[in-house]
């Protein structure tokens, strides 16, 4: 008989320990504002629902499966909240992002074929390209130095962006202003919607609401420099075959602002407006890089905490890696590196909360939500729910490869009932394949050329802002591999 094993030890990285007792509504705002993890409280991770009142608005939070899935499956029942839109709009105008309804609706037709496997599979190449990048950034930190693997995987999520809608690497001189005003950006968003969710208009912040259309008007009219030569191209292109006769030609780019200059609605014929195209190209960004940056600066966190995983990690990249062609098909073998990002995305989801407006009066549980209440379902709060996860706090991306033996609920329960990274339902992120190969491409890139350790005495910071980032940055000492 074989002695029992110790439980293996895993890490746990540092997040803001929630408060024993729920806070009154003047903390939990004045929390919110710096970062809405501090506003959170022991019981937050273990309820099924909670509910918050305030002068303007019910707020309910919602974190049993059968009502998350209700909510995110009845996309007309539960639209998106009126404060995205609000604060987001000045950049990313009438985007997917925020619209609801019919609008959306004819939307998601247009931007589906942009991200069919199909078409993210002909994008890799020039992933590949932006990973090589990186390396060379990466080879030129001297042995052992600390970098800032927050800053590096910004650059090359936003490369890997820039080169896959617009054929432009970050390094190109429009590319690099259009992510600086992004910078700006991304630092005052969160400030301008929260007022706008507690109900408190009159609390608004008007200089940083001036900052904000500032950098989102830069922003568009950049973005409308470079989308402007290959929309007339194209139109001018289009209009000749229609007079012709002959079929609608094909934009060359081949990148994803080529597909979305050439799909047509299938009732009424029309593509995008210009104005339209820009909306979506300047949401591309903000929601294809923020998140991917996002979830892989915590991977890296997590490896470097887990030296472990980190040397099987490099294990298996130098198995798959080498050789790996324009065919992203043997990423498949990537089985280390997938549950890895897996794992980083059930603990630091870069969307941590998805805020709905309930359309009309409905009971939820014991309790009537009134039309107009927000609906908040925090991916955060239910993939580090005290009843759906075994060890909720720990990092174990082995837990996927033995599914069945978790407690409370095996992994493949919790998966099914407690995992919603890219969300849920009709409004399910549109870029998750896009991000999974991109996510194993770069993961096992750095595992591949680099070994990375903490540096003693920074613990990243977790705050909840656009994103989840880390507040003091993920600063990581490098060692190169032979
Ligand atoms: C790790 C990376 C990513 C994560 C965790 C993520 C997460 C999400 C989540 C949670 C939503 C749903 C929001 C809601 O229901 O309120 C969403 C929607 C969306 N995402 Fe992602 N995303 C990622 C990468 C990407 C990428 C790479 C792209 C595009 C290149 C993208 C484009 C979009 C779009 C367009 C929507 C709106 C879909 C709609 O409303 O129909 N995302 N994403």
């Amino acid at each position: 008989m074989t002695a029992k094993q110790p439980p293996a030890q895993h890490f746990c990285p540092h997040y803001p320990q929630p408060a024993a007792k729920r806070p009154s509504l003047l903390a939990m705002f004045l929390r919110k504002r710096r970062s809405w993890l501090d506003s959170l409280y022991e019981r937050s991770y273990r309820m099924k629902m909670g509910e918050v009142h305030l002068p303007g608005v019910d707020v309910y939070m919602v974190n049993e499966p059968p009502l998350v899935r209700q909510v995110m499956e009845q996309a007309d029942a539960f639209p998106k909240h009126a404060m995205l839109g609000e604060a987001l709009r000045p950049l990313l105008g009438d985007s997917i992002f925020t619209t609801n309804g019919e609008t959306w609706r004819r939307q998601r037709e247009l931007m589906n074929p942009s991200f069919e496997a199909a078409r993210v599979k002909l994008v890799f190449g020039r992933m590949r390209d932006a990973a090589d990048a990186m390396v060379a950034r990466l080879k030129a930190v001297p042995e052992g130095g600390v970098h800032d693997m927050e800053v590096e995987m910004t650059h090359v999520a936003a490369d890997i962006i820039l080169r896959t809608i617009l054929s432009r690497p970050l390094e190109s001189a429009e590319a690099l202003q259009v992510f600086r005003a992004f910078e700006r950006y991304q630092e005052t968003a969160p400030r301008v919607m929260m007022p706008a969710f507690f109900g408190l208009r009159w609390l608004r912040p008007w200089g940083q609401i001036r900052r904000s259309r500032q950098a989102a008007a830069e922003i568009r009219a950049l973005i409308e420099g470079l989308i402007r030569p290959r929309h007339d191209a194209y139109q001018a292109a289009l209009h000749q075959a229609t007079a012709a006769g002959t079929p609608a030609p094909t934009e060359e780019g081949g990148d994803i602002l080529a597909t979305l200059l050439m799909v047509r609605d299938a009732k009424t014929g029309q593509g995008f407006s210009f104005e339209e195209l820009v909306d979506q190209v300047a949401m591309l960004f903000l929601a294809g890089h923020e998140t991917s940056a996002s979830a892989m600066s915590w991977a890296l966190h997590l490896i470097a905490n887990a030296p472990d995983v980190q040397e099987r990690l490099h294990a298996e990249a130098a198995r798959h890696l080498p050789g790996l062609g324009d065919d992203p098909g043997q990423l498949k073998e990537l089985a280390l590196s997938r549950n890895v990002f897996r794992e980083t995305l059930r603990l630091f989801p870069p969307v941590g909360f998805l805020a709905r407006e309930s359309a009309s009066t409905c009971p939820m549980r014991d309790k009537t939500v009134k039309a107009g209440a927000s609906v908040v379902i925090s991916p955060w709060l239910i993939q580090r729910h005290r009843e759906l996860w075994a060890r909720p706090d720990a990092f174990d991306p082995d837990r996927y490869a033995h599914e069945e033996d978790q407690q409370p609920l095996s992994t493949k329960e919790s998966l099914r009932k407690a995992y919603l990274p890219f969300g849920m339902g009709p409004r399910v992120c549109i870029g998750a394949a896009f991000a999974l190969q991109e996510a194993a491409l770069v993961l096992s890139t750095v595992a591949l050329h680099v070994r990375l350790a903490p540096v003693p005495g920074h613990v990243p910071e977790p705050v909840g802002r656009l994103t989840i980032r880390a507040e003091n940055g993920i600063a990581l000492k490098v060692h190169q591999r032979a």
